[in-house]
């Protein structure tokens, strides 16, 4: 059931469906199964260019996708994900036997191929998944081929479970705590069974995600906007330093997850469904945190399906998007106040190059260099903002790609 599930899903991303907008389809399987599914596509996903090399080598003609398809499913689970090969091999043969006459056709070749497949020898040594074409060669352009295969590394080891704590609550046990501050679970776990949940004692947060509000340093009293707020993580660690927070997010649907995650932590702020190019706070700002629309091309080990749901298109009209929501961020911020800019992207044009931009636009604006504890200092850029990267903090589990920079609007 979760292998059928599992193909359906990567069938939606092959037609440019995300994995998160597909969750639904899975409704009519068990919990465990759902779970399971999901599971197997996305790791399916994050290793698919080792699995086609295994492939490869035992086929004598290309399969059809959905033979593909069926064909890398079984490679990961065995020789990813260590399921034992009798069982995954006759599930395989069954499954194709059900994509009508082309897999009726397929299923020798199938069992005769993943009977080999099962057997491979130098699965850990194959080069990892690499980026697309429509990603790849601007990173490396960035950051050289060195940091490329690196964060390519990286991404194929895929993310711990970060939690957010609020100040003061009790560490869920077995969670290393961070240098940032963040909780980290490398274990498997079931978020709302773990300690805390019910009393909102954390939330989910990827541990660079949660050092824009950090870096903004919200204070108990302050007034300030969380712009592009949805689904509200660093709303809720503005709001738990007892600022007055307004959160701003075009998107009604995910306000009300905004809603939610609010509720269950206790902390209180006002949502406000508008479009942050042109909405209007009551009081002067003391602080604006715009997390702004992106590629989100940082997530991809979180997401690995994005790198296939996408080709590249749309990235300059979120640049455009991005300045013009810093442009309209600091005409409403009062004099002397503090904005955090931040991107979950690796791609230079939606952070620093954003921010020397923005810098020749508003003169007398300046970058406050990021103070925190727990960042390297290599992490800062010349211009004053923070690069993260998947590559970093290796030895402890990685962390999303992100950047900001905190920049003070003049008197
Ligand atoms: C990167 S996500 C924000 C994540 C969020 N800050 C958090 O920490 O959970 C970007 C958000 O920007 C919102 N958005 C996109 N364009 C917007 C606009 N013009 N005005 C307000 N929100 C916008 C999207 O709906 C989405 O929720």
């Amino acid at each position: 059931m979760a292998r059928m599930g599992a193909l359906r899903l990567i069938q939606g991303v092959r037609e440019g469906r995300s994995l998160s907008d597909q969750s639904g389809s899975l409704a009519r399987l068990p919990v465990a199964e759902q779970a399971r599914a999901a599971r197997l596509a996305a790791e399916t996903l994050r290793h698919q260019g080792r699995a086609d090399v295994v492939i490869d080598s035992f086929v004598t003609r290309k399969p059809a996708p959905q033979i593909a398809d069926v064909l890398r499913l079984a490679v990961v689970e065995m020789l990813e994900l260590g399921a034992p090969a009798h069982g995954v091999v006759g599930a395989a043969v069954d499954l194709t036997r059900t994509l009508g006459a082309r897999g009726q056709a397929a299923a020798g070749m199938v069992n005769a191929v993943l009977r080999k497949a099962g057997a491979y020898p130098g699965w850990a040594d194959l080069a990892p998944q690499p980026l697309p074409e429509w990603l790849r060669p601007a990173l490396v352009e960035a950051y050289g081929d060195p940091v490329m295969t690196a964060i390519e590394a990286a991404h194929q080891r895929g993310a711990p479970l970060d939690l957010t704590p609020k100040p003061g609550a009790a560490p869920v046990p077995g969670a290393d705590v961070l240098p940032t501050g963040s909780w980290r679970l490398t274990g498997p776990a079931q978020v709302t069974a773990l300690p805390g949940f019910e009393a909102g004692d954390w939330w989910v947060q990827d541990a660079a995600a949660a050092l824009p509000a950090r870096l903004l340093a919200p204070a108990a009293g302050e007034v300030i906007a969380d712009l592009c707020a949805a689904p509200g993580g660093k709303t809720l660690q503005l709001a738990a330093s007892g600022a007055r927070v307004t959160a701003v997010d075009i998107n009604e649907q995910r306000l009300r997850r905004v809603t939610e995650n609010l509720a269950r932590c206790g902390l209180t702020a006002r949502l406000v469904a508008a479009d942050a190019l042109t909405w209007q706070p009551d009081e002067p700002l003391d602080a604006i945190l715009l997390d702004a629309p992106c590629s989100a091309t940082g997530t991809i080990r979180r997401h690995p399906d994005l790198p296939f749901i996408r080709d590249g298109h749309g990235i300059d009209e979120l640049i455009a998007l991005q300045a013009a929501l810093l442009d309209h961020a600091l005409s409403i911020l009062r004099p002397g106040g503090r904005l955090v800019f931040a991107t979950c992207s690796l791609i230079p044009d939606e952070g620093e190059v954003q921010i020397d931009e923005a810098l020749a636009r508003h003169p007398g604006l300046t970058v406050e260099r990021p103070d925190l504890p727990g960042i390297d200092p290599a992490w800062i850029t010349e211009e004053g903002g923070l690069r993260l990267r998947p590559d970093f903090w290796a030895d402890r589990g990685g962390m999303d790609g992100f950047y900001m920079a905190r920049l003070r609007k003049p008197i």
